[in-house]
Formats: structure tokens, sequence, C-alpha cells
């Protein structure tokens, strides 16, 4: 297995149409078990990093490795790197929201025989597990699912085989809350007990302040800050008097330290509230 989950260098991409690259002279290095949060305004490059990183667009200008491979290049070129155990894993997933679009979710299918397949069989206790924490009933038609539903159903799709790295895009973004928990549980316990890394770019930060393990910030196509969470960033109940939503960023070393307030948010009132509505403990989430 490579040393890194992904390694990119040199990194610049530009859209055929566009006057400008999407992403400049980009340079990451993350290792394998982490959990890497990708912040950044609309436009600012997020998605189009993260389908690089996916192989979904060609880059002709710049290295990409994921688990040591260039992602663009199919996976049998690489067959004989392969183990045998490892031939069912998939290397890497993007799941984004574009998936909405799709003429598969609007068919009148079943979701057990959606999930079957796809191989649900074969990797049975993981696709179980997925469907208990997603609260998927195999019984639903995918015709009649609500979108955050159906959400839930693209996202036990992708997850269903263990990946290696895996790229999120903004997909929880019509998940409630509960769901949304489970799946941060999730992933922070596939990173902590098996070979895998998680990249996930969001603008919805309620329950993910203590998730990351590296944040990186991505301005007009560029990475302008990387964070180490555990070692840059501390919270604190207040600073200076201010106890709502405050950031100071002490610049005095060469790395940045960010102190950052612990936020109000109606977070945990909408988690209460789930909670009830939908019995789950205290405990569980
Ligand atoms: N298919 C495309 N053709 C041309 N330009 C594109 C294309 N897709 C994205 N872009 C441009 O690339 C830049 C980065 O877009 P990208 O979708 O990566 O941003 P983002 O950070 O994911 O934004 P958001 O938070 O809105 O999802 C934008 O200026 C956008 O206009």
């Amino acid at each position: 297995m490579a040393e890194f989950a992904v390694e990119v260098d040199n990194l610049t991409y530009k859209f055929a149409e566009a006057t400008k690259p999407s992403v400049i002279d980009i340079k990451l290095q993350i290792p394998w078990n982490k959990r890497t949060l990708v912040v950044g305004a609309n436009g600012a490059g997020k998605s189009t990093l993260l389908k690089l990183l996916s192989g979904k667009h060609l880059c002709l200008n710049g290295k990409i490795r994921v688990n040591g491979l260039d992602p663009f290049s199919p996976l049998s070129m690489h067959q004989e790197e392969v183990n045998s155990e490892e031939k069912d894993w998939q290397v890497t997933t993007y799941l984004g929201t574009e998936w909405c679009h799709m003429s598969i979710i609007n068919r009148d299918i079943g979701v057990l025989e959606l999930l079957e397949s796809i191989g649900l069989n074969h990797f049975k206790e993981r696709g179980e597990k997925l469907i208990e924490i997603l609260d998927i009933d195999t019984n639903w038609r995918m015709h009649r699912l609500s979108d955050g539903q159906k959400r839930r159903v693209q996202l036990a799709m992708g997850l269903l085989k263990p990946w290696k790295v895996l790229l999120l895009d903004e997909v929880t973004v019509d998940l409630d809350v509960i769901a949304r928990s489970r799946l941060l549980q999730f992933l922070k316990w596939e990173t902590e007990t098996r070979k895998c890394s998680v990249i996930y770019a969001t603008h919805i930060f309620d329950g993910l302040a203590k998730w990351p393990d590296k944040v990186i910030h991505v301005k007009d196509g560029r990475i302008v800050s990387q964070l180490n969470y555990t070692k840059d960033v501390e919270f604190c109940n207040e600073i200076d008097g201010n106890t709502n939503g405050h950031v100071t960023f002490h610049s005095s070393t060469n790395q940045p330290h960010i102190s950052i307030t612990r936020v109000n948010s109606l977070h945990p009132l909408a988690l209460a509230w789930l909670r009830e509505d939908t019995g789950v403990s205290n405990e569980e989430i």
C-alpha cells in the first residue's frame, strides 16, 4: 500500500471553456486514517479538486496519486499491484450532489433490488450496518422517496464497498441531523479502524468541531492554509470576553494557531428534538 492516501503536486487545472484555471498549483499530502475537511466559498475550487482526485477530470498539469495510483487510469491497468483480497475494494469513491439528476433514482425500483444489484450480498455485514445507520427501509421504492431518503440510499450505495479514499462533496446537505451525525460517526470509526481516509467538502459545519484531523482552506483555486487540527486549533469558552462565534489567529510563529469559541448553534436543539422524534438515545449520538 502506498505511503500516502493522497499525494498531489504542482496540480493546475483549467476547464476547456474557462478563461482561468479553477485549481492552481495544488500541493497536498494526506496520510492514511485521516479525516480532512475542505473549506472555501462558492466557486473556490473544492468540487473541481475532489473530482480531479476521483479521476473525473483528466489532469494534464501536475501529479495526482490516490493510494499511489493515477486515479484517471483504470484500476485494471494496475491489477498486477492488487492482491486477491483487495480486488473487491474500491480505491476511491466520489459522492456528490449531482446524483439527484440520475434517472435510476426516479425509477420504480425497490431499494433492496438496487442495493443487491451493486453487491449487497457480497458486502452483507457492511451493507446491513449502513442500512441501519442511515435508517433505510429496504422495502422503499425509489420513485416514491423524499430527497433526503434518496440521499440516504445514495450514501449506502456509495459506501457499500470498503473504499480506501472517500471524496464527499457536500453530500449531507439534505440529511436530517440524526442521519448526518450517524454518518459522520461511521466515517470517524472507519478511519480509525481500517486503512482509509476521507476528504469532505462542505458548507455545513454543525457537529464538525471535533471531527476533522486536518482542515484545508481553498480560495480562488489555491490552498491558502492547511491546519493540523489537533495541533493548530483550540476551543475556548470565551476569547477576550467574547463567547459567541469568535476566532483569533495567532500568527507570531510560522505555524498558525487558531482559537475558536464554542459556537452557539441550533444543532443541539435540532438533535434533541429529532432524538425524541425517532427514539434515538443520548448514548447513541
Ligand atoms: N464545467 C465547468 N466549466 C467551466 N468552469 C467550471 C466548470 N465547473 C466549475 N467551473 C468553474 O470552476 C471554479 C470552481 O468551481 P467548483 O465547482 O470547483 O467550486 P466549489 O468550491 O466546489 O463551489 P461550491 O461551493 O459552489 O460548490 C468556478 O469558478 C466555476 O465557475
